[in-house]
């Protein structure tokens, strides 16, 4: 019952005509590559009410003017980098200066926005009134800027500074280098963050107040996430080892008498550097008030499930969710064919599922259609980001959904 009052609230939708021209986008058919959109797909709906209806969906993601991250992450292919895209373009054309970041190695923003984003550098999204930046982190560029600020951080040089050469023979392979690389590809991830915490922090890009993040597939997501911790108990551990070795080696130097002073600097403070920039990116993952990770899924039973177990590890990890874009969702239609009837009934059930699950029926659920093109280039993300995000208060409850 409460699925079928969802899937006739995605029915409620607009002209596709009529949403591109109040969006100024008169040519959008011609921008997407391939005719309508939606065209008929949708029941007619004024603008009017259109504009009612999202005034309460989209009020609270884009209220307050403090920075605010939103990381997009789900199952591979779900349409995570569209919503991103989408979300990152309304954010900038409700005033927001927004950066939207790519940490997934296999980088699609540009092709979600049809514009060249690659390089691994901060680059202006054209066709937007507000800034709004992208970034696809390049792993491999990133990895050389972090050992280029380190450099050459063997132990072998560790142990030399601290006037333990003769030692250094045994553990001289191991450097910066192959712990960075031990953990791979989490690393390429945490670098990322790591480095859009640079960005942020940076007085050039204060103004920004949306910075929105397309993630990884699940898998590497969590990676993301645990990472910080254990970079944290490592560099923790070897900050000790360290610091055993200087007391070690103070006890050598009285004995034998030797008079080389031991060097506490160098190394260490790389390391704490590191840790510092690890607390903080967890910390900002963890932050209730600025960070939200919205889980994006469509309606198949595997796709629910894996949002499910998402939810489940964020949970534990104490990182912030409250909504559950739901993409792809076949829309209304007067005729179905029986292809498209079967599919409807899987999706209600589906639906009825998300209900259920105690993981997913607290959250926020924002109803994303399926479009009938590719969603490519601002004006199409424009008009995803205004079919999806309307509705978006009256489902957040189930009793929004059974009253509606
Ligand atoms: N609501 C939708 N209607 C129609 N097409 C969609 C919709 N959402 C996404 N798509 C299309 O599905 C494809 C995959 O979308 P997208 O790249 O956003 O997914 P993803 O989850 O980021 O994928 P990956 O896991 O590979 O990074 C794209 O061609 C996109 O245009």
């Amino acid at each position: 019952m409460a699925a079928s009052l969802l899937l006739n609230r995605v029915s409620r939708s607009v002209s596709l005509q009529r949403v591109g021209g109040a969006l100024g986008f008169s040519s959008l058919d011609a921008q997407i590559h391939g005719g309508r959109i939606s065209g008929t797909l949708f029941r007619e709906r004024s603008l009017a009410t259109l504009a009612e209806g999202g005034a309460s969906c989209f009020d609270e993601m884009v209220s307050a003017n403090q920075r605010k991250y939103y990381l997009l992450g789900g199952k591979g292919g779900v349409g995570k980098t569209s919503c991103a895209a989408s979300l990152a373009v309304k954010f900038a054309s409700h005033g927001h200066p927004t950066i939207v970041v790519s940490t997934d190695p296999a980088h699609s923003l540009s092709d979600s926005f049809s514009q060249d984003l690659s390089g691994g550098v901060l680059k202006p999204v054209q066709g937007v009134d507000s800034p709004l930046l992208a970034l696809e982190i390049t792993p491999e560029k990133m990895k050389e800027e972090i050992k280029s600020q380190a450099g050459d951080k063997s132990v072998k040089n560790m142990m030399d500074s601290m006037g333990l050469g003769m030692f250094a023979g045994e553990l001289g392979d191991l450097n910066l280098e192959d712990m960075l690389n031990a953990a791979s590809p989490g690393i390429d991830e945490i670098a990322a963050i790591s480095k859009v915490l640079q960005f942020v922090e940076s007085p050039e890009y204060s103004r920004f107040t949306r910075i929105v993040f397309d993630t990884a597939p699940t898998g590497h997501t969590l990676r993301l996430l645990s990472l910080p911790d254990f970079y944290d108990s490592s560099i923790s551990k070897i900050t000790k080892l360290k610091k055993k070795i200087t007391a070690a080696a103070s006890a050598f130097t009285s004995v034998f008498g030797k008079k080389k002073e031991i060097q506490e600097q160098g190394p260490s403070n790389e390391l704490d550097q590191l840790k510092e920039r690890m607390e903080k990116v967890r910390n900002v993952f963890r932050d209730v008030d600025t960070t939200e990770f919205v889980i994006v899924t469509i309606p198949t039973v595997m796709a629910i499930n894996e949002s499910s177990r998402l939810h489940a590890s964020l949970r534990k990890e104490n990182v912030p969710v409250h909504r559950l874009i739901v993409n792809q969702l076949l829309p209304h239609s007067e005729s179905d064919c029986k292809f498209c009837s079967v599919r409807r009934k899987e999706q209600t059930r589906v639906l009825g599922l998300i209900q259920k699950d105690t993981e997913l029926s607290g959250l926020k659920l924002v109803q994303s259609p399926l479009l009938d093109a590719e969603i490519r280039g601002v004006p199409a993300l424009k008009f995803m980001g205004t079919c999806s995000y309307f509705f978006l208060e009256s489902y957040h409850t189930k009793e929004g959904c059974t009253t509606a």
